[in-house]
C-alpha cells in the first residue's frame, strides 16, 4: 500500500488517539530508512530501532540512567554549567562589539550549545568553544559533518524550539519583576513564569521542532477510524498539520500565548493531550520531555534577562521553514543583543576557558 499511494498521514487528533491508544503496539516499529541502516549502526540507534527486545532494554536504560527526574536533577550541574558558558561567552562578545552589542546568529550559536549540553552529559565532554569566540577550533570543524548527519537523521535541537523574538521585551520586564535585577533566573523560578511556559507551549505548537513523527510500520492488520489499514502499512502523524486544526484552535495560524493562559489551560506537551503533542505520545514519544523542558525554558528566560534582543535594522523574524524532518529555520537568525543586567552578574558566571 505505502509502495502505491506513499504513507498514511494522519492530521486529526480523533485518529492520533486510534493510532497512540487502541493500535499503540501494532503502531509501534519504525520502518527501516536508509540512514538508520548505513548511519545507525543497522538500526541500533535506538530512535531508529524496530519494536522489541533490543529497543525495549535501551530505553529502559536511557530512560533511568540519563533522562529520569533523579537522574537530570543529578546531572544538573552540566546544565547549568553549560548555560553559564553560553551566557557568558554572548556577554563577553558583546563587550568587544562597538556599542556594548554584539551582532550574533542566534541559531547556530543555540545548535552548538546543544550539542555541548548533550556531548556532556553523555560523554563527559564537550565542544571546546562553547559558542563564537573559538569557532574555528579543531572539533568545530567537524560540525560540519554532524550537522549534515543530523539532518539526515532528522534529529532536532533546542535552537528549533526557540523561534520567536517579539515577545522578549515583555518577557524582560515580566523577569525583571518576578526574578529582579540582583540575581539570574533559575530553573526553581520557572513554575512561577507562567507566561514564559505559555510563549514555549505556543511555539511548540505552532513550530514543533518534530514536525511529524517517525515514520511507523503497522506489524499486524488494524482499523483507523473506521478504515481497515493492513500489516506493513506504513504511517507519519503530521503534528504540524494536527496542532493547527481550526476545529481545536480559534485562530489556529497566530502565535497566541495567552490562549494557553486562559482558555486551553488544561493543555500540557507531555503528550496526555493529543490537541497538543510536540513530543509525540505514548511507547515511541519522545524520551527526553523533561530534559527538553528544562533547558528550553532556562535558555529562553537567561537570554531574555539577559540581553535585549533585536533583528538586525528591525525586521522581522524570517519564520521560512527549510526542508527536513526537524523542522529547520530556512535562514539563520541573526540578532543584535546588548546585555541589560550590571556586569558584575555576567561576570560571576562560570569561565569557559577555566573549563
Ligand atoms: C524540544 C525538544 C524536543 C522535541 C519537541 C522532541 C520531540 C520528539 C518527537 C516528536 C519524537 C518522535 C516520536 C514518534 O515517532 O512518535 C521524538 C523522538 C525521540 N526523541 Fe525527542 N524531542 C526533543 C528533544 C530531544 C532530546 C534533547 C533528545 C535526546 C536527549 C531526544 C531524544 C529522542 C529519541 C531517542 C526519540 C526516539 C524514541 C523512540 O523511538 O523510542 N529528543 N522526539
Amino acid at each position: 500500500m505505502a509502495d502505491n499511494y506513499g504513507p498514511l498521514v494522519v492530521s486529526s487528533w480523533e485518529i492520533a488517539k486510534d493510532c497512540f491508544t487502541t493500535n499503540d503496539r501494532t503502531l509501534a516499529t519504525r520502518v527501516s530508512i536508509v540512514a538508520g541502516l548505513h548511519m545507525g549502526y543497522n538500526n541500533a540507534i535506538f530512535a531508529f530501532a524496530p519494536y522489541g527486545e533490543y529497543w525495549r532494554s535501551i530505553r529502559k536504560m536511557v530512560t533511568v540512567e540519563l533522562l529520569s527526574s533523579q537522574r537530570l536533577e543529578k546531572l544538573k550541574h552540566i546544565r547549568f554549567s553549560e548555560m553559564d558558558y553560553f551566557i557568558k561567552d554572548l556577554y563577553c562578545l558583546s563587550r568587544n562589539g562597538a556599542e556594548s552589542c554584539a551582532k550574533v546568529t542566534i541559531s547556530e550559536a543555540l545548535e552548538r550549545f546543544t550539542f555541548n549540553i548533550s556531548l556532556k552529559m553523555l560523554v563527559r565532554k564537550r565542544f571546546s568553544g562553547c559558542t563564537y569566540a573559538e569557532v574555528n577550533s579543531e572539533p568545530w570543524r567537524y560540525e560540519k559533518a554532524i550537522k549534515e548527519a543530523i539532518d539526515l537523521f532528522g534529529i532536532f535541537v533546542l535552537a528549533d524550539a526557540l523561534p520567536y523574538l517579539e515577545w522578549v521585551d515583555i518577557q524582560g520586564h515580566i523577569l525583571d519583576r518576578q526574578v529582579g535585577t540582583e540575581r539570574w533566573v533559575e530553573e526553581s523560578d520557572i513554575k512561577n513564569l507562567k507566561y514564559l511556559q505559555a510563549i514555549v507551549k505556543e511555539t511548540l505548537r505552532l513550530y514543533p521542532p518534530g514536525h511529524i513523527t517517525r515514520i511507523r510500520e503497522a506489524t499486524q492488520d488494524c482499523h483507523l477510524a473506521g478504515y481497515d489499514v493492513p500489516k506493513g502499512t506504513c504511517l507519519i502523524v503530521n503534528l504540524w498539520k494536527l496542532h493547527r486544526d481550526p476545529r481545536v484552535w480559534e485562530n489556529a495560524d497566530l502565535f497566541q500565548p495567552e490562549r494557553f493562559m486562559t482558555t486551553e489551560s488544561h493543555l500540557d506537551v507531555r503528550g496526555q493531550n493529543l490537541e497538543s503533542m510536540p513530543f509525540s505520545s505514548s511507547r515511541r514519544s519522545c524520551p527526553a520531555i523533561t530534559f527538553g523542558l528544562q533547558v528550553v525554558h532556562l535558555t529562553v528566560a537567561k537570554l531574555i534577562q539577559g540581553f535585549e534582543i533585536r533583528t538586525i535594522d528591525g525586521m522581522a523574524v524570517d519564520m521560512e521553514e527549510g526542508l527536513g524532518f526537524a523542522l529547520p529555520k530556512l535562514n539563520p537568525l541573526e540578532v543584535v543583543l546588548s546585555p541589560r543586567l550590571r556586569s558584575e552578574l555576567y561576570e560571576g558566571l562560570q569561565d569557559v576557558n577555566k573549563y
